[in-house]
């Protein structure tokens, strides 16, 4: 029987104690809607692994009857001693071990052992290597799903999810692969062929043996289900801790702030509390579960024991018998409590492998056409928006019929309240969602007919939240043009005036951004990725003005930047002051998704329309 510790760690196991942080609640993810399809689509997937499985299965039957052999085998090794030593004691001689005959035997009997411990060996090392294959195989699927996902699947799952696919779920598909699952074929083997062995020795005592096992049996399911319930309740205690600890960080700033560092450490407190106390009962039922078990087994043996010791005394049974069905009593034993471990950690992979398929089986982005359109060169940057259509989902139209057209050169300011629809204007140009009606052109080819990958490469963007990866800024600069050369890296970065900056970090271009690059400010930010949409140089821009947290100097150099950048280019700017956009050569004024205004500066403020009051608003 496994120590204390590794049942208690199996228990949990079992009741779902990986399931993650911030779970719900174990119960609901452990258990599979459709156990049968998803186990046949694993099968599936596995593909031309499935041998390895098969081979691992029949290692796994092989170990099991080699392992009752060589305790079948020992009756008759014990009773050969036995004999020997009883008819030397009876002639008064001294007993000496006959090692050509009895020798043989104990050999035989260690070659048994061998043989079944081989076998055991060979299906672990198989299932091991049949288990990392399949997880490759659906990590290499969840890649490349995450590539072919809407941006609309992102705006509907958090992240956190996602990840938890790639990396919780498949680990427990693995984990039962190389553990569970044949544990599961072996528990049954073994207790089946336990009792035909004990069922040719003697019926009664195989019956005892029924009694006590079918109660070992009650008491693990019994504990089991209380294991489940303690450990999902600690699992969605932890998970409620974790997210006050998260916000409590995150919104350290704001806490200090508002003076309300007490109230944060009395919450967090609060749930550490019941955390701890639901911590206390779960490890409590999971450490219950081994010594209730083999107590009953050990109840078990002292009755076997005695009823067998007095068939022994009676001549009814060998000693070799008599010991050979302890060893059956052991064998036998050992599946209940690996039963419920392995059933409850198969149905917990197989919930996984449910939620990995469900991944698996996410709506995809349009295909791009077999045969993609190309534009002519050099590309001139006319964009045409013809009775555009669209909704972020079908039963809320956002957009109902919006038409403009950006001419080659041209800036086109996009303005409008908050949730006016600007952003989404710009998706729709990039074609991050696809529209429901009309058409979207550039250089009068409908965006639809090119590639995503070829149209975006026609496309520069500075977003306000800029992001920055974890590298050098040199490597930041250059990241869309992975070639670009160290000269062209700093010619793109004095455009944006971005190099005086660089130069005052200690290693320069070569200075890491780590953290976020939280050490780098939100306007230098955003100066590096004007740096880096030069270096680009793509034949038309998207530009999100910067609103605050930028300080006077800074903005001002953002304000050449972008100057500087759009010269010669069409470009998309969606303005929040409205100082900046007056030289624009069109003014998009955007409302509930739809477009109420367009014209120039001095057109929309002759009109006195929506601009003329939003302007009048900033500068009254
Ligand atoms: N991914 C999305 N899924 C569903 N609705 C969205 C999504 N993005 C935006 N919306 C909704 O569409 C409308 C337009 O949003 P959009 O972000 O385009 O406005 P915006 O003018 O760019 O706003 P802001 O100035 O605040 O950035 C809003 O009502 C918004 O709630």
């Amino acid at each position: 029987m496994s120590s204390d510790k590794d049942e208690r760690l199996e228990a949990e196991a079992s009741a779902g104690a990986g399931t993650g942080a911030g779970a719900p609640g174990a119960d609901e993810d452990m258990v599979p809607t459709a156990p049968r399809e998803t186990a046949l689509r694993l099968w599936r997937v596995a593909g031309r692994q499935r041998w390895r499985i098969v081979v691992a299965a029949a290692c796994a039957v092989l170990y099991v009857v080699f392992s009752l052999a060589s305790a079948t085998f020992s009756a008759v090794v014990v009773d050969f001693v036995w004999e020997e030593a009883q008819r030397a004691f009876a002639a008064g001689s001294l007993y000496v071990v006959d090692y050509a005959h009895g020798g043989r035997l104990i050999l035989q009997y260690f070659g048994l052992w061998t043989l079944a411990w081989g076998f055991y060996a060979v299906q672990s090392f198989v299932m091991a290597s049949f288990a990392e294959r399949l997880n490759l195989e659906l990590r290499r699927r969840i890649a490349d799903k995450l590539a072919r996902l809407p941006l609309a699947y992102f705006d509907r799952h958090q992240p956190g999810d996602t990840i938890s696919y790639a990396t919780n779920d498949l680990d427990k598909i693995s984990e039962v692969m190389q553990r569970g699952l044949l544990q599961l074929i072996i528990a049954a083997c073994m207790l089946v062929g336990a009792l035909v062995c004990m069922a040719r020795r003697s019926v009664v005592l195989t019956l005892m043996f029924c009694g006590f096992a079918a109660a070992s049996a009650l008491a693990t399911w019994a504990f089991g289900a209380q294991t489940n319930k303690a450990v999902g309740r600690r699992q969605a205690l932890l998970g409620e801790l974790t997210s006050e600890v998260e916000e409590s960080y995150s919104g350290r700033t704001e806490v200090q702030a508002f003076g309300l560092e007490g109230r944060s450490l009395a919450a967090v407190s609060e749930k550490a509390e019941r955390l701890a106390r639901a911590g206390a009962r779960a490890d409590f039922v999971a450490n219950a579960i081994g010594p209730c078990i083999r107590f009953v087994m050990r109840l078990c043996m002292v009755t076997i024991g005695v009823t067998a010791g007095g068939m022994l005394l009676a001549g009814q049974m060998t000693v070799g018998v008599f010991q050979a069905f302890f060893q059956y009593v052991m064998q036998g034993s050992e599946p209940l409590t690996q039963f419920s471990v392995s059933y409850n950690m198969l149905q917990g992979a197989l919930a996984a492998a449910e939620r990995v398929f469900g991944f698996l089986d996410e709506p995809e982005v349009e295909p791009d056409p077999a045969r993609p359109a190309t534009l002519a060169r050099p590309v001139r940057g006319r964009v045409c928006f013809e009775h555009v259509r669209f909704g972020y989902d079908a039963d809320h139209p956002l957009m109902h019929d919006v038409s403009f057209v950006a001419e080659p050169g041209e800036k086109v300011a996009i303005v409008g309240e908050t949730g006016a629809g600007k952003t989404t204007l710009v998706n729709l140009l990039m074609r991050f969602y696809e529209i429901d009606g009309g058409r979207i052109t550039l250089d009068g080819v409908d965006t639809r007919r090119l590639t995503r990958a070829d149209l975006r490469r026609e496309f520069g963007m500075v977003l306000q939240d800029a992001w920055l990866f974890e590298g050098t800024i040199a490597e930041n600069i250059a990241y869309g043009c992975p070639g670009a050369t160290r000269e062209e890296v700093e010619a793109a970065a004095r455009a944006a005036h971005v190099d005086f900056f660089v130069r005052t970090l200690p290693h320069g271009y070569d200075t890491v951004l780590e953290n976020d690059a939280s050490a780098v400010s939100q306007g230098q930010r955003q100066l590096l990725t004007i740096a880096r949409a030069m270096l680009a140089d793509p034949a038309i821009l998207i530009l999100d003005e910067a609103t605050s947290s930028v300080d006077t100097r800074t903005e001002q150099a953002i304000v050449r930047a972008m100057e500087a950048i759009m010269e010669n280019r069409t470009s998309f700017v969606i303005a929040h002051r409205l100082s900046t956009i007056v030289d624009a050569d069109l003014i998009l004024v955007m409302d509930h998704g739809n477009i109420i205004e367009k014209g120039t500066h001095e057109e929309l403020l002759a009109a006195g329309g929506a601009y003329a009051a939003l302007y009048q608003s900033q500068f009254a």
